[in-house]
Formats: structure tokens, C-alpha cells, sequence
């Protein structure tokens, strides 16, 4: 058998690197009068940083909100890998394996960082209420599981020491760590983050930065709002710019900081 040519080989390895897992096409969606998404398509690949940015009042939240269920669509098509997403509710699209964080953090104040991760367990954890309250041995096995599960992912993105402290004493930058870390107990192949390194200091955000690389080197596919343009530009693979809801460039960030239609509506003085 002849080796394959080196050529062979590379088409083969951007082919990999190509294979769509998130298939937007023509989603539109309007609020009264306001168009706030008009005719978006863009795919994210599997294992890319996938970024999308602009203006305030964009539409990158809709467009997050429409991804994750918790906006109907009035026209188009969301898939993840071949599993139709819209017109599902937020629960069967966490199930489908599209995860998110909330621009304004939503973690269960009262309940301690292990807890609100073992809430993001339960998503992928078979036993019912019946099992845990008989507390049958199969229920017991994959509690102590889950707990060595949530506990690791606390480890995982570096704040083991509060696994016990309500979620609300945490730091800020700790507590947007515990949403991705709660987002990940669901066990998703795209993580949708909405603005994480919102209100971090410099150093939180080198961290953020550090931890995101590492998820994305793991083999897990990201999909990011950000507004630091510097970590944007920075981390990501790919970027959609969205402007009045309307997607206005997409590329690699050298392509996109570059467009003047990007420049005028969103860089300015920033452009790099
Ligand atoms: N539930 C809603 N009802 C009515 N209008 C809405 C709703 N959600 C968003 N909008 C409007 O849709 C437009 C897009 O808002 P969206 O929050 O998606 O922008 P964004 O790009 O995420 O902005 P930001 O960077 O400020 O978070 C805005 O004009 C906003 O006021």
C-alpha cells in the first residue's frame, strides 16, 4: 500500500477542522417594528472560537437567546450537528448540547458553588425522584458521581477552594467561572458565553483567557460575545460582526479588524 500524499493528508485535516457543528441559515427575528435580527447565516466549526461582536443593541443576545430557546425565530434554521434546534425549548437545547452564560450572571445565590454545578449535572444524570428518595443504590453510585464530577470541573476552571461557599460570596470573576463551570456539567459540545470577561480586572481576564484556550484545546467549540476587542481579537478563530442585525463581515479577526465597514460601525479608534 503507498503512503498517502502529504497533500492528501492536509486536505484532510482541514476538512476536519471544517466539519460544521453550528448551522445558522437565514434566522430573522423582530420585536414589533424592530428588526432585531434581519437574514443571519454563519457556521461555527467544531473546535474553532467562534466570536461575535458589535455595537450595543446589535442583536448578539437575540441571536444567543434564539441559539439557546429562549426566543422563537420567525424565519430560518438553527442545527447542531443534524439535530434541529429552533422551536425547541431552552431544556431540550442544553440536552441537544448547546450550553450558555448570562451576560448578567444567573447562579443560584443561595446555594454553594458545588450545588449550582450538580444543577448543571442533573441535566445529564438518569435517576428520577423516585430513585432518590428510596435512595437506591444506582441513585447513590451516580450521586457520589456527580459530586466527584462537579468537584473536578471546580478544579477545572480554578475555584476548587469555594466549592463549599454560597455562590454569592464569591468573587465576580469566580462567580463567572462557576457559571461556565456549571455550564460544562451539561457535558455540551458548543459553550455559548455571553460576555464573560464583563467586569473582570486584568488579571481575571488573562485567566479567562487561559482557561478558554485550554476548554478549546480539550476539543469543546466556543462561541463568544465579548466586547474586549483585545481578547476578542486575540482568541478567536473567527468572527461574525453584527450591526443593526444585520451580520456586516465575517473572517479571521486580521480580515475582520481590517474591514472598513467594521471599522466605521463598531472599531473606530480601536482598529487594530
Ligand atoms: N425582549 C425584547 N423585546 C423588545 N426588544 C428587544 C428584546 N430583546 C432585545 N430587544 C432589542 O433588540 C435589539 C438588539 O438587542 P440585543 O440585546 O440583542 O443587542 P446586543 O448586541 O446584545 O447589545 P449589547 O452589546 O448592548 O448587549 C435592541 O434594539 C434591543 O432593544
Amino acid at each position: 500500500m503507498s503512503a498517502p500524499k502529504v497533500g492528501n493528508l492536509l486536505s484532510s485535516k482541514l476538512d476536519a477542522e471544517l466539519t460544521p457543528l453550528l448551522t445558522v441559515t437565514a434566522v430573522s427575528k423582530a420585536f414589533g417594528g424592530l428588526q432585531a435580527l434581519s437574514d443571519i447565516s454563519l457556521q461555527v466549526h467544531a473546535g474553532e472560537i467562534f466570536g461575535l461582536i458589535g455595537p450595543n443593541g446589535a442583536g448578539k443576545t437575540t441571536l444567543f437567546n434564539a441559539l439557546t430557546g429562549l426566543y422563537s425565530i420567525d424565519r430560518g434554521e438553527i442545527r447542531l450537528n443534524d439535530a434541529r434546534l429552533d422551536g425547541r425549548p431552552p431544556h431540550q437545547v442544553l440536552h441537544a448540547g448547546l450550553a450558555r452564560t448570562f451576560q448578567n450572571i444567573r447562579l443560584f445565590a443561595e446555594m454553594t458553588a458545588l450545588e449550582n454545578v450538580l444543577v448543571g449535572r442533573h441535566a445529564r444524570t438518569t435517576s428520577g425522584v423516585v430513585g432518590a428518595v428510596l435512595r437506591l443504590p444506582g441513585t447513590r453510585r451516580e450521586e457520589a458521581d456527580s459530586r466527584e464530577r462537579a468537584a473536578a470541573l471546580l478544579r477545572r476552571v480554578g475555584i476548587a477552594q469555594h466549592a463549599d461557599r454560597l455562590a454569592k460570596n464569591l468573587p465576580y470573576g469566580d462567580q463567572r467561572r462557576l457559571e461556565i463551570a456549571r455550564a460544562l456539567a451539561t457535558e455540551p459540545s458548543l459553550l455559548a458565553l455571553d460576555e464573560p470577561a464583563a467586569g473582570m480586572n486584568k488579571a481575571e481576564r488573562a485567566a479567562l483567557r487561559e482557561l478558554l484556550l485550554q476548554l478549546q484545546a480539550d476539543g469543546l467549540t466556543l462561541l463568544l460575545i465579548e466586547h474586549d476587542v483585545k481578547l476578542v481579537m486575540g482568541l478567536c478563530t473567527r468572527l461574525a460582526v453584527l450591526d443593526y442585525g444585520v451580520k456586516i463581515a465575517e473572517g479571521t479577526p486580521d480580515v475582520v479588524s481590517r474591514d472598513p465597514k467594521v471599522i466605521a460601525a463598531y472599531l473606530g479608534d480601536e482598529a487594530i
